[in-house]
């Protein structure tokens, strides 16, 4: 990769974020009531089907508004019931990536990246080359999505919600359509993300070994309730 675009990529990545999620949000079975903290670490939201993962990140991504809480980036409230405080989705600074990678099929893999963008065209060009040489998907940049296998679909999807500089990269079971060898293939990639990006990862998963291979931190989540935590990696210093 070209080192100055390389620099830009990881000078962004230098800062150090941390992510307050205290919400409440009534759901017809059950009370979602999550209260944690992640700083540039990977937390693993894990449980079984419907306890309350999506809705979590959903919450922190400004796609759900909870019944009560504060969420916050670092100082910056993105949301809280009292006072009232709302930052609507596209201004949240969060990256999200979907279980069925949930690409644009109209955009080939280029114009699938380039739509996260923030900056102007020519620095936008820049970053764009960088993630798609990172992510091993230059050769499929006039692509279109059904074109794609899924483990690239994800590739250019993790890019996607990098170009947009996120301070919090929200994956929301991101390899559970992909069989063995590429789900080992797609975690590896996220590990390194994680390791030059350095900002607070929530990754969801109901697999237990995607949750100890992914996690700095895993939070167990049953029916709404956060119901304990494991730490797997210390703290990085500072
Ligand atoms: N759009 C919605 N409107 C109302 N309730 C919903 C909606 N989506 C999900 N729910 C309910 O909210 C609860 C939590 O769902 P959520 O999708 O967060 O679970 P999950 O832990 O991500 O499960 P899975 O592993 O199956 O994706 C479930 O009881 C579900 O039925």
């Amino acid at each position: 990769m070209d080192t100055a675009a390389q620099a830009r990529l990881a000078s962004a990545a230098a800062r150090v974020t941390m992510l307050h999620v205290r919400a409440r949000l009534r759901l017809p079975d059950f009370d979602l009531s999550v209260d944690f903290a992640a700083a540039d670490e990977i937390v693993v939201l894990f449980g079984p089907s419907g306890a309350g993962k999506t809705m979590t990140l959903r919450a922190v991504a400004g796609l759900e508004r909870p019944d009560d809480g504060e969420i916050r980036l670092d100082d910056r409230v993105l949301f809280s019931r009292r006072p009232r405080a709302w930052v609507p989705p596209r201004d949240r600074r969060c990256g999200f990536v979907f279980q069925d990678a949930a690409l644009f099929p109209h955009l080939d893999v280029s114009r699938n990246v380039l739509f996260g963008a923030r900056v102007e065209e020519r620095e936008a060009r820049e970053r764009l080359d960088a993630l798609l040489d990172r992510f091993r998907i230059a050769h499929l940049a006039r692509r279109f999505p059904a074109e794609l296998s899924g483990g690239e679909a994800q590739r250019v999807a993790l890019a996607r919600a990098l170009m947009s500089d996120p301070k919090v990269l929200l994956l929301d079971e991101p390899f559970s359509s992909l069989d063995a060898d590429a789900r080992r293939a797609a975690q590896d990639e996220v590990l390194d993300a994680h390791r030059a990006w350095r900002i607070p990862f929530l990754f969801v998963t109901h697999d237990r070994v995607e949750a100890e291979r992914m996690g700095d931190r895993i939070l167990f989540l049953d029916a709404g309730r956060q119901t304990g935590e494991t730490r797997l990696r210390p703290p990085a210093d500072g």
